[in-house]
């Protein structure tokens, strides 16, 4: 794992940017052999897309050879509705650059059968060679796409019930109606974001901390499902990387010209850049030991809170209606 700390979401959005448009460079994407590539909702990645979509304006980068698939979807709602992630990507992302809309990929939430829905899903994945480079966000609770907290680490794409934390989190969409934001989504699973070749984490946000906290500073479990994307990589505390913000991965073509210690240091540690930045308002004008601290403070503050509010306020099963299977 490598942790890439910076002072600003705007500057996370673009290190990932810059290191999304390196890797498709990189893997110089034809219409045969296209780059895949999974992409997240929420607000955390707007600064990336934003910075993508710069790129493609300004011709330093094309998604005409980019095959998507993003992480999820709400169940019910239909795609043309202002708070479906269809709709969200379209209008953040997709419309404003150049890939052809056959290319991109969402679960249907009104699919009449979503069981079927689910495992096409992850059939079509499989049939496009796996995804390349798969770029996720996370909820407060430490969630990845929408497997909240005791999703198994083996698990597929399917329908999941989301946790009480996270309808809350939700309900600012929804007008802060917590009524009104469905219950269940469907979901890539934890499996299914493992088996992609590399897996990038943006982490923005004090109320992230504790999240964060624990996939630097604990081992694997279910309860916490994004760290488990450290568990086909081994973890070296070394491979942390703390720097001031500044250092971009340059968008080039030729691999290793870049001489940022990011660069040079990536080369020597295990495969997967899984952590990027945790940083917040509240963070800026902190030192980069005092970012380290804080997420520690994440941790003793709130481990047994946090622990508590996950098993103990989640409606993980309650709401399904559809049947139990949503692990
Ligand atoms: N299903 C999505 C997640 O994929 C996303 O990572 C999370 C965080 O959103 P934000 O980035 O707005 O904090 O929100 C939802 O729960």
């Amino acid at each position: 794992m490598r942790l890439i700390l910076r002072d600003d979401p705007l500057f996370v959005g673009e290190y990932i940017a810059n290191y999304i448009c390196k890797r498709i460079k990189e893997f110089a994407p034809t219409a045969q052999k296209p780059f895949v590539l999974g992409l997240p909702t929420g607000s955390s990645p707007l600064p990336t897309y934003r910075a993508l979509i710069r790129m493609v304006k300004d011709g330093k980068l094309s998604f005409k050879h980019v095959i998507t698939f993003n992480m999820d979807e709400y169940v019910g709602l239909p795609r043309d509705h202002p708070e479906s992630y269809h709709t969200f990507m379209f209008r953040e992302f997709f419309s404003h650059i150049d890939i052809p809309p056959t290319q991109v990929h969402l679960l249907d939430g009104t699919a009449a059968d979503l069981h079927s829905e689910c495992a096409a899903y992850e059939a079509l994945i499989r049939s496009v060679g796996g995804i390349e480079l798969f770029l996720g966000g996370i909820g407060e609770d430490g969630h990845i796409a929408f497997n909240e907290p005791g999703s198994s680490l083996k698990s597929r794409t399917r329908i999941k019930t989301l946790a009480y934390d996270t309808i809350l989190a939700n309900a600012r969409f929804f007008n802060n109606d917590i009524n009104a934001v469905p219950r269940m989504a469907l979901t890539v699973g934890v499996g299914t974001v493992l088996d992609s070749r590399e897996v990038v984490v943006v982490v923005t946000g004090q109320r992230k901390a504790l999240a964060l906290s624990k996939a630097i500073e604990e081992g694997v479990n279910h309860l916490v499902s994004y760290p488990c994307a450290n568990s086909l990589g081994s973890i070296h505390v070394s491979d942390l990387l703390l720097e001031p913000s500044g250092h971009s991965p340059r968008c080039s073509t030729t691999p290793g010209r870049s001489s940022s210690r990011t660069a040079t240091r990536r080369s020597s540690c295990a495969s997967r850049l899984f952590a990027t930045s945790a940083a917040s308002s509240a963070y800026k004008t902190r030192s980069k030991h005092a970012m380290r601290s804080s997420a520690r403070a994440g941790v003793a503050t709130g481990g047994a809170l946090g622990v508590a509010g996950v098993i103990g306020h989640g409606t993980h099963g309650t709401h399904s209606g559809i049947d139990g299977t949503d692990v």
